[in-house]
């Protein structure tokens, strides 16, 4: 596996695994297989209700647990301080862990405003000790610019939607001045429309890999992490053999050229998470 340099001092893998929709016994299975295959990074959500599937497969797992980088993530009804660390002592206590290596604030809500607060909660648990890196995800630039003007802490990561067709060109250049490493979420944009577009069956015909492996590529080469999500031990294997080839710079482009006005899922402007 490969790493990137967090602004913290900490490491965290280049490609990860996402666990949105694995849940109870077959949710740990699937995180303990990703494990095998060789994952080192788990991401998970209070929102996803499978705290306790993902820590149960970390804690069964022969992979040791400092080798193992988990993540969750702070529900929007928790922004207050109190309740966001409450939340974080919960979620290390549904995952039987000591601590996480990131902690990340899901959404901004911005029409409650209260994401400030609530990194203020994120700064204190690290202080804490309760995780290593803190991070938010969803986070525009100007939730980004917000919280860094009034703590003076920069998150270490920014997971926000990242596919084809919404390459987040801007979050993606802010995160990246800001020494922010961006995680992509749906970064297979759900197995949909994007693996039959001509130019990725052309490249994956070119390099002899399959259209979910050139994608994963091309947002990698973007310095990217992308934590794909796969529920098939096959296709968690496949996602993972991205690091035996190259994109030419004008390929690269021409995957990011994909993107759409309207390619984005989610609006962080509107969701309330
Ligand atoms: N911060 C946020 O707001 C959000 C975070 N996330 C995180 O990002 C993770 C990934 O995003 P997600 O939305 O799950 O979507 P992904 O883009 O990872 O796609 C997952 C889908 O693609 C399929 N798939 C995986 N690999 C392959 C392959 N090689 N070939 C064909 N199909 C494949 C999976 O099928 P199968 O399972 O059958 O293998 C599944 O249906 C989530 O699981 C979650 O951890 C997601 C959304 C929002
Ligand atoms: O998966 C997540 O992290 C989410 O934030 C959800 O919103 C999820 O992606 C979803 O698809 C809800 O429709």
């Amino acid at each position: 596996m490969q790493y990137f340099t967090l602004n913290d001092g900490h490491r965290i893998p280049a490609l990860g695994f996402g666990t949105y929709r694995l849940n109870g016994s077959a949710g740990a299975t699937a995180v303990e297989e990703a494990l095998q295959n060789g994952y080192r990074l788990v991401d998970s959500a209070a929102m996803y209700d499978n705290e306790g599937a993902v820590g149960y497969a970390i804690r069964h797992s022969s992979v040791p647990r400092d080798q193992i980088f988990v993540t969750s993530k702070l529900m929007g009804k928790n922004h207050s301080y109190e309740l966001a660390i409450k939340q974080i002592q919960e979620s290390l206590f549904r995952m039987g862990l000591d601590y996480l290596d990131l902690f990340l604030i899901h959404w901004p809500n911005p029409k409650k405003d209260d994401y400030v607060e609530a990194w203020q909660a994120l700064i204190d648990a690290q202080k804490f000790g309760l995780v290593r890196s803190i991070g938010v995800s969803n986070f525009e630039p100007e939730h980004l610019t917000k919280v860094i003007k009034e703590t003076g802490v920069t998150p270490a990561v920014n997971q926000v939607e990242l596919h084809p067709y919404w390459s987040s060109k801007e979050t993606r250049e802010f995160d990246q001045k800001h020494g922010i490493i961006t995680e992509a979420w749906s970064p297979l944009q759900r197995g949909g429309e994007a693996f039959k577009e001509q130019l990725v069956k052309d490249l994956a015909e070119k390099y002899h890999k399959t259209p979910a492996q050139i994608i994963l590529r091309w947002e990698h080469q973007l310095d990217i992490v992308p934590i794909p999500k796969a529920s098939s031990y096959a296709h968690q294997s496949s996602n993972l053999d991205i690091f035996d080839f190259t994109l030419t710079d004008p390929e690269v482009a021409a995957i990011t050229a994909l993107d759409r006005a309207d390619g984005r899922r989610l609006d962080p402007a509107e969701v309330e998470g």
